[in-house]
């Protein structure tokens, strides 16, 4: 029999089930890796934005780390929202005993909605703690900014911007999202070797919420098998943009993807969204 991998993502809740921990773990599934979670915060939102947060104490969130680690030591990890300093250097921390685990590092920091999920003064620390470990780290444009500290106004900012993520703050890889351009859905992606460009139709539709943290999930699953940062990449790509195409026109706002969409590649759009 072969051997049955495990993704860990460390992250926030989303009670609606397109964003967050939920999202993770149905794309770990779709592509048959056993997803496990630890929360950082469980967040009241829904598709029209985030009503409340609660965050878990310091040391639950140590607790739930050691839960699992102690137990199921994961083949990828991958975090989302974590909100506050305190969180992020406890988390460093316990990623610095299993650098050899891949880490896909998706930096949250505002949600669709545009409600923060993330403490102002927190962006400085997440460069300086949790970058450095990542094997890749997945900002959308307006987090590449602040990553950054400079404006993206066209792709080869975006490139300059993936390259000063590696080159000066310490990540493996880092690719850029570009659901937030206007043009195609361009994303850029630097490996360490060489830039890459990943381009899918842009698709016209309100229903993106949770797009990032699938992305990253996926990127995370298949670096559980082992594959290339680039591989990974690209599937995950390929993944998010049949998660969108199918949408499932859930919710009175931004609604969710379709986590299985990938599996009705090349199906009419029976009740998708995209007009
Ligand atoms: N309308 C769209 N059509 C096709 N692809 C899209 C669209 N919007 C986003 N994408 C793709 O989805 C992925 C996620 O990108 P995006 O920039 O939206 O992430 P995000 O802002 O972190 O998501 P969220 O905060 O909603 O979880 C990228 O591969 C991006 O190119
Ligand atoms: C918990 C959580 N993480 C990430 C996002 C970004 O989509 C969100 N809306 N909620």
């Amino acid at each position: 029999m072969s051997k049955i991998l495990t993704a860990l993502t460390i992250a926030g809740t989303d009670p609606t089930g397109g964003a967050g921990i939920q999202a993770d773990l149905k794309a770990f599934q779709e592509r048959e890796v056993f997803g496990m979670s630890v929360l950082t915060s469980a967040v009241a939102q829904n598709t029209c934005g985030v009503q409340a947060v609660e965050h878990m104490k310091l040391s639950f969130i140590e607790q739930q780390l050691d839960s699992v680690f102690n137990d199921i030591t994961p083949n990828a990890i991958k975090t989302g929202m974590i909100a506050t300093n305190e969180m992020m250097e406890l988390i460093s921390k316990y990623l610095k005993k299993h650098t050899a685990i891949p880490y896909v590092m998706d930096p949250v920091m505002v949600a669709t909605s545009g409600d923060a999920l993330m403490e102002e003064e927190s962006r400085k620390v997440i460069r300086e703690l949790l970058v450095p470990l990542a094997s890749v780290v997945t900002p959308n444009l307006p987090e590449a900014e602040i990553l950054f500290e400079q404006k993206i106004a066209s792709v080869a900012d975006m490139e300059l911007a993936a390259r000063y993520i590696v080159n000066q703050l310490g990540a493996k890889a880092a690719v850029i999202k570009g659901g937030h351009l206007k043009a195609d859905a361009l994303d850029v992606l630097y490996d360490g070797a060489s830039i890459h460009h990943l381009s899918a139709e842009r698709y016209k539709t309100k229903h993106t919420h949770g797009t990032g943290c699938t992305f990253a999930a996926v990127v995370t699953a298949e670096l559980a098998k082992g594959v290339t940062v680039l591989e990974a990449v690209k599937l995950a790509k390929s993944f998010i943009t049949d998660a969108i195409h199918y949408s499932l026109n859930l919710g009175n706002g931004n609604g969710p993807t379709n986590h299985w969409g990938y599996r009705l590649q090349g199906l009419p759009n029976q009740g998708g969204q995209t007009q």
